[in-house]
């Protein structure tokens, strides 16, 4: 009698609490039973995992991709690539942005802006499912009237989409929002279990920062990261604590890079805010010598070589490119060697509640697409580091990472940890546990990752040993991975009962994702303590 689609044998089931030896099957899409040992006879088809790790899809709560709004420009992947991209690097759900159209009024006007995006999407083939966060650049009507509007716009997207976070930006011409925005913005959040996702970055620092170096001619892509110092980013994480404190809301931090703004995070764990905090791989890897190298020959202020890497055949990569640290140009920006140890470190001591990628793929190569970081010549722009697109590609690349240099090389004290991170968290954080981020059976979909043994005598012809381009299954045509060494890759991503990913191959007949409607945050509930008993609203009883 055959009762399961699928029954992987012989791996090691790994979950935020525990790593076990067993089997475990799979039918209609879900978990069906773990057991010691399951018969063969009983499922279509038998994986033998070889003693590997099986761990719970990825989350992915932070991908950047092109959205009818192009609010950060065109980027090189669709939601199309993205997905391909991310099961290809075992994760198995990625929560993407829907930017708020501003043209667009009244209550509906937030769910407006989610419907275009999701009608797009719905037009492509999907890899695995995504979730929508919402960009809000814009309170419609910024006074007390504002609020309560916002509270129905939040709800209202809510009931239509399941979209249940918002992010805001303290940096960044055009979309930067005021304090008293942010407060707004905190109380219809708090109101609504919505979470409140804050991009942390002195925006007029860095105006004035980036004024000042191009005024004494400090123009490469290096300078990018020395307008947006650590405490750049400190402050502004400071600043959002308190008036999220003031409000009693919970928030998140996305994309934390500086050993200030780890501090700040911490301290305020320590005194019990309800204070979340995301970093990305990039921070734990890279250093700001990646963002060195010039673009004009005359120019030789920055005359740094770039440390160099092989490709996949042994060559070098990008040696005497000029222009090859805007590659690595993101915000907040990669960071001087010595910050990696925190971001490691806060990973680890759960500072760190989630890690995402920030995937937000420009071209390089392709000098001429639009959003090619070669944008920043278009014009009389020059090259300089203010023109250059922000942001890298890294929704394939998340979970390898943190599986070799952070579990491999004991950064991460254990599986569970990296399970922890990279899977459960974003989805109680992000209101989709426990269909997403675990393996409960009867319970959880069957997205999951087999990975390859990792102390096998046996040689597999598959196993990756270096990252390259081609490994990546974005559209994008660089990583700034490139040539990163290997241990271990997904052997085998599984979503919704489905293999998609099969060493090294992607089957594209099996892609069945579909966008997700969310539920509120298991873990952004306000405490219901206030600084001032005066601010606390009348909705609260
Ligand atoms: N991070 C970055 O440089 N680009 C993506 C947009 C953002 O998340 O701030
Ligand atoms: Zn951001």
């Amino acid at each position: 009698m055959v009762l399961y689609d699928i029954l992987i044998k012989n791996g090691v089931i790994c979950s935020a609490s525990d790593a076990f030896p067993a089997d475990i099957a799979i039918s209609d899409g879900k978990v069906q039973v773990i057991a010691a040992s399951i018969d063969s006879s009983l499922a279509t088809e038998t994986i033998d995992a070889d003693g590997a790790f099986i761990t719970p899809g990825g989350i992915d709560a932070h991908v950047h991709v092109d959205e009818p709004l192009k609010l950060l420009g065109e980027v090189a992947d669709t939601m199309e690539h993205a997905t391909r991209s991310a099961v290809a690097g075992g994760t198995t759900t990625v929560i993407a942005f829907a930017t708020q159209d501003t043209s667009r009024k009244g209550p509906k006007a937030l769910s407006e802006s989610v419907k275009i995006v999701v009608e797009d999407y719905a037009k492509q083939t999907l890899y695995c499912d995504y979730a929508l966060h919402m960009i809000m650049f814009k309170v419609e009507k910024p006074s007390i009237a504002g609020r309560e509007l916002l509270d129905v716009q939040l709800q209202t997207v809510y009931d239509d989409f399941g979209v249940s976070s918002v992010k805001v930006f303290m940096t960044y011409p055009g979309l930067q929002i005021s304090d008293y925005d942010i407060l707004t913005t905190m109380y219809a959040t708090r109101k609504n279990g919505f979470t409140t996702m804050i991009h942390a970055e002195n925006g007029d620092i860095v105006k004035w920062m980036i004024e000042d170096l191009e005024e004494k001619g400090l123009l490469h892509a290096y300078y990018h990261g020395v307008s947006r110092p650590t405490i750049v980013e400190g402050e502004a994480t400071n600043r959002a604590i308190t008036l999220a404190s003031t409000m009693d809301t919970p928030i998140l931090f996305v994309h934390v890079s500086s050993p200030e703004a780890v501090d700040v995070i911490r301290q305020a764990q320590t005194k019990g805010f309800k204070v979340f905090a995301e970093t990305c791989p990039q921070y734990g890897l890279l250093s700001d010598e990646d963002t060195k190298c010039h673009h004009t020959a005359e120019s030789s202020d920055c005359d740094v070589i770039r440390r160099e890497r092989e490709d996949g055949e042994g060559k070098i990569v990008d040696a005497g490119d000029l222009f090859i640290g805007s590659k690595a140009i993101c915000s907040p920006p990669i960071r001087p060697e010595h910050c990696q140890e925190v971001i490691w470190r806060g990973m680890d001591n759960g500072t760190f509640t989630i890690v995402g990628s920030d995937h937000c793929p420009y071209y390089y190569y392709d000098k001429f697409s639009a959003g090619s970081k070669y944008s920043a010549f278009d014009g009389e722009k020059d090259g300089r580091f203010r023109y250059i697109p922000n942001g890298m590609p890294g929704v394939c690349t998340r979970m390898p990472l943190l599986y070799n240099y952070g579990y491999l090389q004991k950064k991460l004290t254990s599986m569970m940890k990296f399970v922890e991170i990279n899977c459960t968290n974003p989805a109680k954080l992000y209101g989709c546990y426990p269909q997403k981020g675990s393996l409960l059976p009867g319970v959880s979909d069957a997205d999951l990752v087999i990975w390859y043994p990792d102390n096998s005598n046996r040689a597999y012809p598959t196993k990756p040993s270096r990252v390259t381009n081609a490994l990546m299954e974005h559209n994008c045509d660089y990583t700034p991975f490139e040539g990163f060494e290997l241990q271990n890759w997904p052997r085998f991503t599984i979503v919704k009962g489905k293999i998609v990913y099969r060493e090294g191959k992607i089957i594209k007949e099996n892609a069945a994702g579909a966008y997700l409607k969310r539920g509120k945050s298991a873990m952004c509930t306000p405490k219901n303590e206030w600084l001032y008993s005066e601010f606390k609203p009348s909705y609260q009883k």
